[in-house]
């Protein structure tokens, strides 16, 4: 597993991390928003390096930027000696570190995380990747950085947006792994929580499994919980004005699968209840229509924990638990997502 370090000063760690790598060239790949707002804080002591950034957000983890990645790893002479360093969010680290570990066969890269999703999440973990025809992380592969460098240092210029999105994620820990996790999270404000408790933690549960588990073939599929139907609906608005951020996505994506826990795996209903509210407070309800039920049921379909046709969901048992590889059916997930729906009726539920 990759060698995680906290840093409280992000440019002497790295410059001491550098110095002790040894590399033919340097590459910064960051997003058009971490090159203004996270590149001043490492350039200075940066030895020389080449940069390249793109355009932010999830619609350009594709393959065209994938390709002007490559074309400027080759202009700029990159070998298999040379080290890439990955500033910005989990779109930089699966699209960046998909690039490096596939260019002439892989690179070494560094991780860099500067959102709290990619610091609880993303850059652990060695999951890289872009999104194909539609389908999220449709290509990619299983790479370990050579390192993760994570300082709260990036994140006063992140938007709050951002931050919530990566709470999500912050969730589905306590809920897949540990409950005392999760009722704490419960009973704080989202927005003044221990932030440096809560990295390590939700870092030390992803870590603790990932290397049970490291290339998913049973146990890491818990990780997935949420993710079948909220990468569905991430996938099916990414191009529309009801575009959803990732951790937004997998919050609908929990409530969702959280009804299912409840109706599949036989989750009390004072689980789902509590989930419920925890989410809904901080997300509120979003934009999903029920004349979209089918065409998001029907992404499912391509979900890369499935067995052909049968579409394998990771369902609570209770909160803190978590069971994989429980099949569901197209008919659930419109079931689950009519859930969804109608706790916009409710009246102490609706916030947006
Ligand atoms: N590989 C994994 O295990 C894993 C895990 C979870 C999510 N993901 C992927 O990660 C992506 C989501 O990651 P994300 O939420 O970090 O998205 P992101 O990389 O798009 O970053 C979110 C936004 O914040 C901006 N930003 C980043 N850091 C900033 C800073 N310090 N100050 C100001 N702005 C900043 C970015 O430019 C972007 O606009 C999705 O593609 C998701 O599929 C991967
Ligand atoms: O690390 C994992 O494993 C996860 O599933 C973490 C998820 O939060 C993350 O969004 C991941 O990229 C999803 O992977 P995918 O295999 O469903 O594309
Ligand atoms: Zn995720």
């Amino acid at each position: 597993m990759e060698s995680i370090i906290f840093s409280t000063k992000i440019s002497q760690n790295l410059e001491r991390f550098l110095a002790n790598t040894k590399h033919t060239k340097l590459g910064i790949i960051a997003d058009s928003n971490t090159i203004r707002d996270c590149y001043p804080l490492i350039s200075a002591t940066l030895p020389e390096h080449h940069v390249f950034y793109f355009e932010a957000g999830e619609k350009h983890k594709n393959l065209t930027t994938c390709q002007n990645i490559w074309k400027w790893m080759t202009e700029n002479d990159f070998d298999r000696q040379s080290v890439i360093i990955n500033l910005g969010g989990g779109v930089t680290g699966d699209m960046g570190g998909f690039c490096a570990s596939t260019y002439k066969r892989g690179m070494r890269f560094i991780n860099i995380p500067t959102t709290l999703l990619s610091q609880v999440d993303a850059s652990v973990g060695g999951k890289l990747g872009i999104d194909f025809m539609g389908f999220k992380n449709h290509l990619g592969v299983f790479t370990e950085p050579l390192a993760v460098i994570i300082s709260q240092e990036f994140l006063p210029t992140l938007p709050t947006d951002e931050f919530r999105s990566g709470y999500a994620e912050v969730i589905k820990h306590g809920l897949i792994k540990n409950e005392h996790y999760f009722s704490c999270l419960k009973t704080t404000d989202w927005q003044n929580q221990a932030w440096t408790e809560i990295i390590e933690k939700s870092i030390s549960i992803k870590k603790d499994i990932v290397e049970k588990d490291p290339k998913e073939e049973g146990l890491r599929k818990i990780l997935n919980f949420g993710h079948t139907i909220g990468h569905a609906i991430e996938s099916h608005y990414l191009d529309t004005p009801n575009h959803l951020l990732h951790g937004e996505a997998i919050a609908i994506g929990m409530l969702a699968e959280a009804y299912l826990s409840h109706s599949k795996m036989r989750m009390a209903k004072e689980d789902l209840t509590s989930i419920t509210q925890t989410i809904l407070e901080v997300f509120g309800i979003r934009y999903v229509a029920q004349s979209d039920f089918e065409a998001i049921a029907s992404l499912c379909l391509q979900d890369k924990k499935n067995t052909g046709k049968i579409i394998n969901c990771s369902l609570l048992k209770r909160i803190g638990e978590c069971e994989y590889n429980i099949p569901i059916s197209e008919e659930d997930i419109l079931a689950a997502l009519q859930y969804y729906h109608d706790l916009k009726h409710e009246p102490d539920t609706t916030t947006a």
